[in-house]
């Protein structure tokens, strides 16, 4: 079996979206003086699909979040002529191919989730071409079925977030994950709004369910050593990126505070990059996401190495390729969980893409043994709402 063509389009959503609600989720961009809503360069109303097809006929499927238009531009200059006319089954070998020939930019960031995008497809084959889902593949069927946690209660009105908190937990969700909204910039009223919003979430779920809590880079160091010791009453089961990727040091300090376990790894990258954190003990949850870490191939490898660390991995997003890796190995106890809802941050919009996605129920996930390859089709129903390019 040898890959004819790669095809990489971008999805541009045209439909209805949400309109930004005022400090709905802290984030990088809180901490840089902006006339402009912050959360908009964190908006993911475009995706990347990746369609690579075999000289028989099968058509592996994967897909890019990140800078969507740019990762196409990788995908159609540089990696489709690395991985066209090569056996997909030599995915390591197409793997290295891809992540050396691009190293002088590559390495981290757009190229790595464009990278990721095509092995996700080549994987997609694999599984297709033996008649296997693909955590056959990896190791194969660990869990009965894979607990997931609720994730979206964008801080907005109080009211209305422990409405849709008591909606999801009467629905059998266990774990629940919130967003800060408030960062340093927005001084003790920031804290004590924060603070509240944790409370308001606590009477809804009581201490019986989990709670996680979302900084998206929203804080730094001095502020996060400040709200730590205020929030450890709440009993968080982890604080998630607290501070901007780069910051390892200021993840280690706060891991090291053993306060609250500190979670992040959705903006690193490569296997590299995880035995990075992993060595500094910087984050006591690992959260790559296999669309942008490296794919599968990179997200297999961190896996294993995450289970000789002894640190659970919970990989960023609720959407399939990741829900394999989760199922596939016991070093990733649950898997995140976005539910529908109108587009509005850009998670829901894997919804509107593809079919295949399992539905929640009663806070698990299953994945069946008889669909082959990662489990997704291309949706035709939303078509209409979304401009097509490439
Ligand atoms: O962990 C997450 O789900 C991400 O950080 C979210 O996708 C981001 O949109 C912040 O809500
Ligand atoms: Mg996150």
């Amino acid at each position: 079996m040898k890959i004819r063509s790669v095809r990489a389009r971008v999805y541009e959503w045209k439909g209805k979206t949400v309109p930004p609600q005022g400090n709905f989720c802290s984030n990088a961009m809180d901490l840089v003086y902006s006339n402009t809503e912050t959360m908009s360069t964190f908006r993911f109303h475009s995706w990347t699909v990746v369609e690579v097809e075999t000289d028989d006929g099968i058509v592996g499927l994967g897909n890019v979040a990140l800078a969507p238009r740019i990762a196409k531009a990788i995908i159609d200059e540089y990696l489709a002529p690395l991985v066209v006319g090569q056996d997909p089954w030599d995915s390591e070998y197409l793997w290295q191919r891809m992540y050396r020939a691009t190293h002088a930019w590559g390495r981290k960031g757009v190229t790595m989730a464009a990278i990721s995008g095509v092995d996700l497809a080549i994987w997609d084959i694999l599984g297709k071409s033996v008649h296997k889902p693909v955590f056959k593949l990896l190791g194969g069927r660990t869990k009965e079925k894979i607990p997931c946690y609720y994730s979206k209660l964008y801080r907005t009105d109080l009211k209305a977030m422990q409405a849709e908190a008591q909606k999801f937990l009467d629905q059998g969700f266990h774990a629940f994950k919130m967003r800060f909204g408030y960062g340093p910039a927005h001084l003790q009223d920031g804290v004590k709004k924060n603070l509240q919003a944790v409370e308001a979430l606590r009477e809804v779920i009581g201490y019986d369910n989990d709670l996680m809590l979302e900084c998206y880079m929203g804080w730094n160091l001095e502020y996060a050593k400040r709200m730590l010791p205020k929030l450890e009453k709440f009993e968080p089961r982890w604080l998630e990126e607290p501070v901007i990727a780069d910051d390892i040091g200021g993840y280690a300090e706060l891991n090291d505070m053993g306060i609250v376990p500190i979670s992040g790894g959705e903006h690193e990258f490569s296997l590299y990059g995880f035995k990075q954190l992993l060595d500094r003990k910087a984050v006591s949850v690992v959260q790559y996401d296999t669309n942008r870490v490296g794919g599968i191939t990179a997200a297999h490898k961190i896996n294993a190495l995450c289970e000789a660390y002894s640190v659970p991995v919970v990989p960023h997003a609720g959407q399939m390729h990741n829900y394999h890796l989760t199922m596939s190995t016991l070093a990733s106890p649950m898997a995140e969980y976005f539910p529908i809802f109108d587009v509005e941050v850009g998670n829901e919009l894997f919804w509107y893409i593809f079919d295949g996605e399992p539905i929640a129920e009663n806070g698990f996930l299953q994945l069946r043994d008889d669909v082959p390859g990662l489990g997704l089709t291309l949706k035709t129903e939303y078509l209409d709402q979304f401009q097509i390019t490439g």
